[in-house]
């Protein structure tokens, strides 16, 4: 538990758990000790100025690494102990914890080491563990190797600081900052020492490297990481040696990289001639989140039980607005891959045929049914069950379609209804729900009966339940099933007609699909002609209507009844719902996160092909407002509409909303706790 909280720290992004990490390449030349010393602190000048909080070094920077046999010549190895101490009492005043990588004596053994300075002090030092030996490799003739150094302590600069290589360096007064360093061959061996640092509770893992390039190794480098950082559940920050390194049989590239659970968050600009900083903000939260619900990390800790001693230090973090670097998607529902695009529309598409196909072969029914309104999921439901009989080769007509307009049915909503029915060759029909709906109101003595224009949730839900028994009776009667088509967001939101309403189907398609991705997914379905020219006409018409239960009629000067008024945009609905459901994430963060992604329409990127017209952007006020909504629909009375749904396959890695699923909830709490939390945070 931390005592944060002042809204004047909300803009601050330690505030929100993150920690700035920065992989510096600075420039080297061979065995050039004072050279490379004043480039090492020119880059720590420029990662304070960037406000970060921890800069990693390539492998033996202060001498440079290819220098072969010159690591056993004395005045070089003293040089570098001088060095250090310089480095060290030349960045007593800046911020960033620094990790120096460079050779050092000790008890008549040479190890590569890295070096962590902190205010004008060393934290520690830690020896490489595996050393390469083959190939173009020759580190055992000149180094001892660091696996078996444990609690033992090494003087260095008068100083005795703790020396081995089970470390593990811990900011006492910034929550999550919590990191391991090992040093390039490391993270190639197959338990790299870094998994080991990960189980013990290392969040942010740190490799210093000199790793020199070959056509081919940037990919591998990447995929260490990546994998590392996904594996130990950590983030992984890398830095290798650049230009300026000895070329005597060998070259180097520079690369630095930062990864997150997997994801690549930076990386610096290979075989530059200038000094490369490349920065990311660690979500060190969204990391202990993650293994925190994910057992198989506490089950790996119990069985590898490796003792580290932690070094704790005072880091004196700043609560200041710096920012946030790291790539935040608007959509995170949404791929955002190009060159996976086919493939991820590909799968979310045929998952949802698979769900539906395999339910209607068990049911052995012969007729699918669904209302058509002419609106976006019925449209999405209607389009995957076009495809479950094109699978199966079964004629479109199994589909029973049936429009069933009511007291604000729009006409426009209504005729699309029928051209894609028509366009898809499906056996469609009108039921005009009107007169059961009036007659219901009367007997409810309704006022609206009476000719008074109240349009109640009551009215509302007449006409969605109406719809609801219509479809099963019809299902009874054709011996079919009905398919539902509410979606993901309207799940969260609870923004469904419960039980005898569309809460309600035998088996629910579009339910892990959100909004955001339905839109999208029609547009990928046009895109790549999945149906004939005529249906695209449809589904084109369809994207561009006004998103509505259009369960209120239209008075002469009003507007169409639009969900998005009622209940706010979807596009942050759905933002604020993956970072709810899939991290666990506290609702300042999520409005602090959704302001960073939405307050500049010109800023980050967009999902491929998203049409310019439909970019917004978002201030922060507004962002609170509708997160007000979320949080008090999502927490506080929607959970009842959830934990009795219908069947329905996961879609989506952001998770699902089933009971049986990804989120188990119970039906009676309250969201104060998340209300009061937001408010508590948000700035005046
Ligand atoms: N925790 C709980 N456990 C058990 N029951 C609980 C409950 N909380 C409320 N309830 C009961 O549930 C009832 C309220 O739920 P419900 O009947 O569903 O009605 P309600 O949620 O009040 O209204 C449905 C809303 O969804 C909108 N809607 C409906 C249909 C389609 C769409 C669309 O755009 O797709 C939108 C519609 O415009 C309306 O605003 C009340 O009778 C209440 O007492
Ligand atoms: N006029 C209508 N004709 C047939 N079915 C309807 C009609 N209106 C609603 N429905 C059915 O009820 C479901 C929920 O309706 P509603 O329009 O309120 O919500 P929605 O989630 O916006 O759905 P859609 O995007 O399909 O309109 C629809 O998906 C559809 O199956
Ligand atoms: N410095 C090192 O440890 C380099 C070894 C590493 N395997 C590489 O290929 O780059």
């Amino acid at each position: 538990m931390t005592d944060f909280p002042r809204p004047e720290t909300f803009h601050s992004l330690h505030r929100h758990g993150f920690v700035r990490v920065g992989a510096s390449t600075p420039r080297v030349r061979t065995a050039a000790v004072a050279f490379n010393c004043e480039g090492i602190l020119e880059e720590a000048h420029r990662a304070d100025e960037a406000r970060v909080d921890l800069l990693v070094y390539p492998e033996l920077c202060v001498s440079s690494y290819a220098i072969d046999d010159l690591h056993m010549q004395t005045t070089l190895l003293d040089a570098v102990e001088d060095a250090l101490a310089y480095i060290v009492s030349e960045s007593a005043d800046l911020a960033p914890v620094l990790l120096v990588g460079a050779p050092l004596r000790h008890d008549g053994q040479l190890y590569n080491c890295a070096i962590v300075i902190s205010h004008g002090r060393i934290l520690g030092v830690v020896p490489k563990s595996y050393l390469p030996n083959y190939r173009e490799y020759y580190e055992k003739r000149w180094f001892s190797h660091g696996r078996n150094v444990r609690g033992r302590t090494m003087k260095i600069g008068g100083q005795e600081v703790p020396f081995g290589s089970d470390l593990i360096f811990e900011a006492h007064d910034l929550p999550g900052f919590i990191f391991h360093v090992e040093i390039c061959e490391d993270y190639w061996s197959a338990i790299p020492p870094s998994s080991d640092a990960a189980l013990a509770g290392a969040v942010i893992l740190t490799n210093l490297s000199a790793s020199n390039i070959t056509i081919g190794k940037s990919d591998e480098r990447h995929m260490l990481c990546r994998s590392q950082s996904s594996r130990a559940m950590a983030a992984y920050a890398y830095s290798a040696a650049g230009p300026g390194e000895s070329t005597t049989d060998l070259a180097w590239d520079g690369q630095g990289a930062i990864y997150e659970l997997g994801d690549l968050l930076a990386e610096s600009e290979r075989f530059s001639l200038d000094p490369q900083l490349c920065l990311a903000d660690i979500d060190t939260q969204r990391i202990l989140n993650e293994r925190m619900r994910t057992g198989t990390y506490a089950d790996a800790a119990e069985m590898r039980r490796i003792e580290f001693r932690r070094v704790s230090f005072d880091h004196r973090p700043h609560w200041q607005d710096a920012g946030l670097i790291r790539p935040i998607r608007r959509f995170p529902y949404v791929p955002n891959r190009r060159s996976h695009l086919d493939q991820d529309c590909y799968e979310a598409f045929n998952i949802q045929v698979e769900g539906l196909r395999r339910r209607f072969e068990t049911t052995s029914g012969s007729r699918m049914i669904i209302g058509v309104s002419g609106g976006l999921d019925s449209t999405h439901a209607l389009i995957v069950a076009a495809k479950v009989c094109d699978q199966l080769g079964l004629p479109r007509s199994t589909i029973l379609g049936y429009t069933l307009p009511g007291f604000a049915t729009g006409d426009s909503t209504k005729s699309n209804a029928w051209k894609l029915m028509r366009a898809l060759g499906i056996e469609a029909a009108e039921i005009d729900i009107r007169p059961a709906a009036k007659q219901m109101l009367s007997d409810m003595n309704h006022p609206f009966a009476g000719g008074e224009p109240v349009y109640d949730v009551t009215f509302e839900n007449v006409q969605a339940g109406l719809r609801t028994d219509y479809l099963f009776r019809l299902a009874n009667q054709n011996s079919g099933f009905v398919i539902g088509t509410g979606d993901l967001s309207e799940m969260a939101l609870g923004w469904c007609t419960y039980g005898v309403g569309d809460q309600m189907s035998h088996y629910a398609v579009n339910t892990g699909v959100p909004k955001t991705l339905i839109q999208y997914l029609v547009r990928w379905v046009i895109q790549t002609e999945q149906f004939d020219a005529e249906t695209n006409e449809v589904l084109d018409a369809i994207l561009d209507t006004k998103i509505s239960p259009e369960l209120v009629p239209q008075g002469e000067e009003e507007e169409l009844q639009s969900t998005e008024d009622r209940i706010g945009p979807y596009e942050l609905h759905d933002f604020f719902l993956f970072h709810t459901m899939r991290y666990g994430l506290p609702p300042s963060k999520v409005a602090f996160l959704a302001w960073h992604a939405w307050r500049d329409a010109e800023a980050g990127s967009w999902p491929i092909d998203f049409p310019d017209a439909a970019k917004r952007e978002y201030n922060l006020p507004q962002i609170a407002e509708w997160l007000r909504v979320f949080v008090q629909r999502f927490f506080g009375f929607s959970q009842f509409k959830r934990s009795a749904m219908p069947n329905g396959p996961k879609v989506s890695p952001g998770g699902s909303l089933s009971p049986r699923g990804d989120w188990r909830a119970p039906s009676d709490a309250t969201a104060k706790l998340w209300l009061d939390e937001l408010e508590r945070s948000l700035p005046d």
